[in-house]
């Protein structure tokens, strides 16, 4: 396991909320090799106590109980100030680190990946068994993703370029994968004869604050639908791979990512809805709109298909906002309805299918959707009534933050959870169509109020409901 991680953007959000709260709680879980050290890198000229006094106070709020393993941990780190665009400053500042393996873990803004990736070179950091890290989006569109791979590619070999996905560190994205692979139930009926749609709902209440110059030039389409919610589409929809190694299974999700239906300027107006929040009410907070000279979306619905096989006309509904009414993670698959309807009632019932509801976030639960007739009266016609059945698994040991398992993965070298080059290039070749066309068509992003569940023209987008919305409050979606 390598014991250097010199983290670039040490003074960053993702660094601040994350990153330093993860390596606390794996210290505190002797997850670390006793001789971790952690050179943090930052922009701003402060010194070693500067820098920790900063951190401790940032990191108060999420690491309250670990106290003795925060300063444990804080006299690991030392700090070291140069600019990133800086090939010779990175390269002068650092090469003392080499002198034995590293990873170099870049949570800065992805400009910023190739100049300092050749900086490391020079510096000798990317040598040998040394690793480097990668922040997601990987560039803005294809040109750019494929700019950086090429760049990075003349810098190191792919087995040791590990680019994060968060959303892959989840234990419960995890779970997802298992529940599909690891069931014959759901493996006989995992294709597009018996699946009649996907839904894919990322909802937050958090709003671009204090994130203002990034997001302005990315938008929820390529911060969100491009990494995140592409991954998961890939894993819903791979083929089973026959070992579950890095390469196996990521050489599914590309080939899942590859069959997406590239968008057309007459599918983006039929089929996506982009939107941004105006001001308005989120968890009984007034909080304002996001205002900003550039016209980005922070919501979008998508509705798509794949292109092979397995998922022939099946519709996958993509659908991510800001200060939306709640915060919820979901996949819904829906089940055709029975072929041959037997019962009186309900009338209806035939278009209430079979559902497996994958709640992901907050909480993470798992729900199937059946009819039964435990509602029949004594006498007359049989009466169907939906019901459900709680698959639910409790007890399971979890990491609270996703970053906490992929660091522990980087350190020790396993690809798994991380996204390939090539994954990476056919995830934005499918969003540059829909950037595209959105371009040409000059398709607005339509105003919604904060705390709402997005446009009112995204309605027919949100997942079934059998009864409630997205994190159990009561609404409509289609049903
Ligand atoms: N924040 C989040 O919740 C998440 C972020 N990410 C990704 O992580 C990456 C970082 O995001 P985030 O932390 O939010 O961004 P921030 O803007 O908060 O932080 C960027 C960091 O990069 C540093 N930096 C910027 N320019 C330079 C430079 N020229 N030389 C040296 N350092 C520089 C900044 O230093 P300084 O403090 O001096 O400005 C800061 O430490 C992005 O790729 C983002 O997409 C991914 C998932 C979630
Ligand atoms: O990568 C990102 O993810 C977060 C959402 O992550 P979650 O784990 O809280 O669901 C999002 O807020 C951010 O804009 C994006 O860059």
């Amino acid at each position: 396991m390598h014991d250097t991680l010199l983290l670039f953007g040490a003074t960053g959000d993702l660094s601040q909320r994350y990153l330093f709260p993860s390596l606390v709680h794996l210290w505190r879980d002797r997850l670390l090799p006793p001789a971790f050290r952690i050179v943090a890198v930052g922009r701003q000229e402060l010194s070693d106590d500067d820098f920790r006094a900063w951190l401790r106070e940032r990191m108060a709020g999420e690491v309250a109980d670990d106290q003795t393993v925060v300063e444990e941990l804080l006299g690991k780190i030392t700090y070291v100030s140069v600019d990133l665009r800086d090939e010779t400053a990175i390269s002068t500042a650092l090469a003392s680190y080499a002198d034995r393996p590293s990873v170099s873990y870049l949570a800065t803004p992805p400009d910023l990946f190739v100049p300092c990736a050749k900086g490391l070179k020079a510096a000798g950091l990317l040598e040998g068994e040394s690793r480097l890290v990668l922040e997601k989006p990987i560039g803005r569109d294809l040109a750019s993703a494929r700019e950086i791979n090429a760049a990075l590619k003349a810098c190191l070999d792919e087995s040791r370029i590990f680019r994060i996905d968060h959303y892959l560190g989840k234990a419960a994205v995890q779970n997802l994968l298992a529940l599909r692979l690891g069931n014959t139930l759901l493996e006989a009926v995992w294709e597009h004869r018996w699946i009649e749609s996907v839904d894919i709902f990322v909802g937050e209440t958090a709003g671009v604050d204090g994130r203002e110059g990034y997001y302005a030039n990315y938008g929820a389409l390529r911060d969100m639908v491009q990494n995140h919610m592409l991954q998961l589409l890939a894993l819903i929809a791979m083929e089973p791979p026959s070992v579950l190694d890095a390469d196996s299974i990521r050489d599914e999700k590309r080939k899942v990512l590859r069959a997406l239906r590239p968008m057309s300027n007459d599918d983006v107006a039929s089929r996506t809805v982009r939107g941004r929040y105006a001001a308005g009410v989120v968890e009984g907070r007034a909080v304002k709109g996001f205002v900003h000279e550039s016209t980005v979306e922070t919501f979008v619905a998508v509705e798509t298909y794949i292109d092979n096989w397995r998922w022939a006309g099946v519709p996958f509904r993509l659908v991510t906002g800001k200060r939306l009414a709640e915060r919820a993670t979901e996949v819904v698959v829906s089940f055709r309805p029975t072929s041959h309807w037997l019962f009186e009632r309900p009338r209806r019932g035939r278009e209430r299918p079979n559902r497996l509801r994958m709640r992901l976030q907050p909480d993470e639960t798992i729900e199937l959707g059946l009819m039964g007739s435990l509602a029949a009266p004594e006498w007359g016609a049989m009466e169907l009534k939906p019901m459900s059945l709680d698959l639910s698994m409790s007890g399971s040991p979890q990491r609270r933050i996703a970053y906490e398992r992929l660091i522990v993965d980087v350190l020790r070298g396993n690809q798994t959870l991380f996204v390939r080059d090539d994954e990476v290039e056919a995830a934005w070749h499918w969003i540059d169509s829909i950037e595209t066309a959105w371009t040409q068509t000059g398709q607005p992003a339509l105003e919604y109020p904060a705390g709402s569940w997005g446009p009112s023209e995204a309605e027919r987008y949100l997942p079934p409901t059998n009864g409630y919305r997205p994190g159990n409050s009561n609404g409509g979606g289609h049903a």
